[in-house]
């Protein structure tokens, strides 16, 4: 969608809505048909000046409806007098812990069995980071006949019978990882061409509409505007659209008894291109591959802990996962008190996201959780964002504010019913706003981290469940 689309139709628009497309990143419209000259518009741009920014504050009382709370807590922590149960820690985590956090988020937290958007179309993915960075490509094995799970077991991406059930029954359609793949003839050329780059220029917007929770959250979108893939036109407008929409669209979940058992099965595992290069025979019963960088640029989120069944919209205590990090439940802990009522803070489940430049988070509300007065613990790495606060409802205009790498933000109690989202990032070198990370690590090995940070932002928020 270019800016001209975002003009029009803005009465039906509701007040959320309006302020997402007010904030939300346009690219020049001629950049995608230069040569037309015609098409070329001015694009005005992003009007910020009613972007709150904690960072600024130091004298509160000149901002109306923000305060400072009294020192009775780790950091300075504002509350905004109009949204009881908003808290905003800016510079909550040291540029040491935000970097520690980014690397645990990209090798740790989206391992299996921890599940990420690449699951309801490759089946849990192992060393996502690791192979990108070996430039390993993820290939198609040869399909087969079973309707045995056990041949599925220590294959290395298809570790139980949940996920099983869910890349064959769940929303995604089975032929999205064909669509999302290249042949090997077309992955090698690419290689050998030295040209997987990044984002082209086209202004296609990709609106996916991501179901994280229940009925409200139907309503979270994720933008995604230059998603695309240099090589193959076709390809990269279907490129990892289904992984988003395995949330999207939910469709009744098959029970295993109504699964096909006799299914043509895929499997994928990493291997070298290179090495397939000289021995094209090794790769002969391969018929589709994708580079990890890829998959790596197109990870939108990974869930921890207590794992969330999108096609029945509630948490699934029966999904294969890993015991919550204790070390980041300790630090949610520390960091949730000032939105605590009564109690402690038990984090058991987390959903991390990974933005890319041209991502955004739609309006949404988080109410799949038992108990509302305990915080979501929400903590934002690398580029700065915009977060939109509103209200209870879509047609109340919301507030926006800037969050930067390492400020936390709680919602608790009535902050809870509030629609929110982040209509965009900046990952300009000039406004992503991001700490000297090399200062604090002069160990090559997080170059990479470093690298990958500057152009995304992870968010990871943290939620009791029951
Ligand atoms: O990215 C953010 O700051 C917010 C994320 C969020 O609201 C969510 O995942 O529910
Ligand atoms: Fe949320």
């Amino acid at each position: 969608m270019g800016y001209i689309d975002a003009q029009e139709g803005d009465q039906a628009r509701t007040a959320f809505r309006k302020a997402e497309k007010k904030y939300k990143l346009y690219k020049h419209a001629s950049t995608s048909r230069s040569h037309s000259s015609k098409l070329r518009l001015q694009v005005p741009p992003t009007n910020l000046t009613d972007v709150i920014d904690f960072s600024k504050i130091d004298n509160v009382s000149s901002v109306a409806g923000i305060r400072k709370l009294q020192d009775q807590f780790e950091w300075p922590v504002y509350a905004l007098e109009n949204y009881p149960g908003f808290y905003f820690i800016p510079g909550a985590l040291t540029v040491e812990q935000q970097l520690y956090w980014i690397k645990e988020a990209l090798t740790s937290f989206i391992e299996p069995p921890n599940r990420t958007n690449h699951n309801a179309v490759y089946g849990p993915i192992s060393d996502l980071w690791s192979a990108a960075h070996k430039e390993l490509v993820l290939v198609e094995e040869r399909p087969f006949e079973t309707s045995d799970s056990s041949k599925f077991q220590g294959n290395g991406l298809l570790t139980g019978q949940e996920n099983f059930d869910e890349n064959r029954a769940g929303s995604a359609p089975r032929g999205a990882a064909f669509d999302n793949s290249y042949s090997v003839k077309a992955c090698l050329h690419q290689k050998v061409n030295s040209n997987i780059t990044g984002h082209d220029s086209s202004d296609t917007t990709r609106l996916t509409t991501e179901v994280h929770t229940a009925n409200s959250y139907i309503d979270a979108v994720y933008h995604s505007s230059q998603d695309t893939y240099k090589t193959d036109k076709d390809l990269k407008k279907a490129a990892f659209k289904d992984s988003h929409l395995s949330h999207c669209t939910p469709q009744p979940r098959l029970s295993s008894s109504s699964v096909d058992e006799r299914r043509p099965v895929v499997r994928w595992k990493f291997a070298d291109p290179r090495v397939s290069v000289q021995n094209e025979a090794e790769f002969a019963s391969s018929s589709k591959m994708v580079p990890a960088e890829l998959l790596l640029r197109k990870l939108r989120w990974a869930t921890l802990g207590l794992q969330f069944d999108w096609s029945k919209r509630a948490y699934n205590t029966t999904i294969p996962h890993r015991t919550f990090p204790v070390e980041l439940a300790q630090f949610a802990a520390r960091l949730g008190l000032p939105a605590m009522v009564d109690g402690d803070f038990h984090a058991e489940a987390a959903i991390v996201n990974f933005f890319g430049p041209d991502d955004m988070l739609g309006g949404h509300i988080d109410d799949m959780e038992a108990d509302w007065n305990k915080p979501i613990v929400s903590m934002s790495l690398g580029c700065k964002s915009i977060f939109l606060l509103g209200g209870v409802a879509r047609e109340e205009p919301p507030i926006a504010m800037f969050l930067r790498s390492g400020d936390v933000v709680l919602m608790a109690g009535e902050a809870r019913s509030r629609f929110h989202g982040v209509p965009r990032i900046f990952t300009g070198a000039d406004e992503a706003d991001l700490p000297d990370f090399s200062a604090v690590s002069s160990n090559s090995a997080n170059f990479p981290f470093i690298d990958y940070i500057k152009q995304s932002r992870i968010n990871v928020n943290i939620r009791q469940v029951y």
